[in-house]
């Protein structure tokens, strides 16, 4: 019998890779998916054809209740979230509904299919459960490299929102004894990024500039410090963390800290252009409250998972770059509308 994953957010970056991994693995995998018509599902359907749906909604209880209850997997991964940062500023109840009491809810869920009716830290549930906790969590950090024993300060809405996430999934392991899970992850990029988050944003703009589509790139602050690394090798933490004899927390990233301005550099000489030609900053896209520096202290996951990062922060921009070269010449050629998805 395989082992049955479900994942919620498979149509984003981090489930089309978690599905395609867990599928190498022999997996039988299930994607939770919203909304009727969901554009995006045929989108990964395309990338891996073995995957299976189920209809559902974080906002929606009694929808997760049943999609558990139906697949009745060994793992869950709540990878669902609005995951952009600004956008919780515009829509701060919705993004807390999402990715704080969409957190509540699954776990709700595991807990009713579990039968476990009343608190009890040695009873447990079969079913594993991993959370996408955040560094944003840290924002205004308190000590740099950030670790699992670094405390919170968040700096948006949606920081907030992951935290309750986080806590609720450590109080749901110790107040029912449940294998929940919560992996802090760092910035995590690749060529399946969606073009509203910077590096992609900036991959995009370079490609359309070499290419003769696009002159000027508008970006916001550019001294925001950030630990990149490539969603690939993320996803296989995830799994590594819900194989481990007892669940716990634990801190993905690289340990290296960049620039949004060295993405900007390291994008715009690998096609051969000055970026000083075409970056023009707008006041309007910096942040409220912005967070400035994050870095991971990866030696717990490094010892304990045996876990490393395999793309360098040079390599993952040049890689996007590339993606993005060949996406927009395509997509000129035969004239097609320019969408932010590369697969
Ligand atoms: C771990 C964490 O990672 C991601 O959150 P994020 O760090 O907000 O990602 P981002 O790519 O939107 O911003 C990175 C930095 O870049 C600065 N920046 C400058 N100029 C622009 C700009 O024009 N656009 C954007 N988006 N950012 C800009 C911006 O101010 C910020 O300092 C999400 O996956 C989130 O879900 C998550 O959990």
């Amino acid at each position: 019998m395989p082992k049955r994953a479900l994942i919620t957010g498979i149509t984003g970056q981090d489930g089309s890779y978690l599905g395609e991994y867990l599928l190498s693995l022999g997996y039988e995998v299930w994607g939770l998916v919203r909304g009727q018509a969901n554009p995006r599902k045929s989108r990964i359907s395309r990338l891996a054809a073995d995957l299976n749906f189920i209809n559902g909604d974080l906002m929606d209880q009694a929808s997760l209740v049943s999609a558990v209850d139906k697949v009745q997997p060994h793992e869950v991964y709540n990878l669902g979230a609005i995951s952009f940062v600004p956008m919780s500023w515009e829509q701060p109840e919705l993004v807390t509904e999402v990715n704080g009491m969409g957190v509540l809810r699954m776990l709700e869920a595991i807990r009713m299919v579990s039968g476990l009716t009343a608190p009890h830290r040695d009873r447990g549930s079969q079913i594993r459960f991993y959370q996408a906790s955040s560094s944003e969590m840290f924002g205004k950090a308190i000590e740099t490299p950030q670790s699992e024993t670094t405390g919170f300060h968040p700096r948006s809405p949606y920081g907030v929102a992951k935290v309750y996430g986080h806590f609720i999934t450590r109080n749901y392991r110790e107040s029912f004894g449940m294998y929940a899970v919560s992996g802090m992850l760092f910035n995590h990029e690749s060529p399946r990024r969606g073009a509203e988050f910077v590096t992609r944003k900036i991959s995009l703009a370079v490609a359309r500039i070499k290419l003769g589509l696009q002159d000027k790139l508008s970006l916001g602050n550019l001294d925001a410090v950030r630990d990149w690394g490539f969603a690939g090798d993320y996803v296989r933490a995830m799994h590594a963390m819900l194989q481990q004899e007892d669940p716990g927390d634990w801190v993905i990233g690289t340990g290296q800290m960049h620039t949004v301005r060295d993405a900007v550099q390291i994008a715009f000489d690998h096609v051969g252009l000055d970026w000083n030609d075409h970056v023009v900053i707008d006041p309007e896209l910096v942040r409220p409250a912005e967070v400035e520096i994050l870095c991971a202290d990866i030696s717990r996951a490094s010892a304990a998972l045996n876990w490393k990062p395999t793309v360098a922060f040079g390599d993952l921009m040049r890689m996007m770059v590339e993606s993005d070269l060949r996406q927009v010449a395509r997509e000129h050629e035969y004239g097609d509308l320019l969408t932010a998805a590369s697969w």
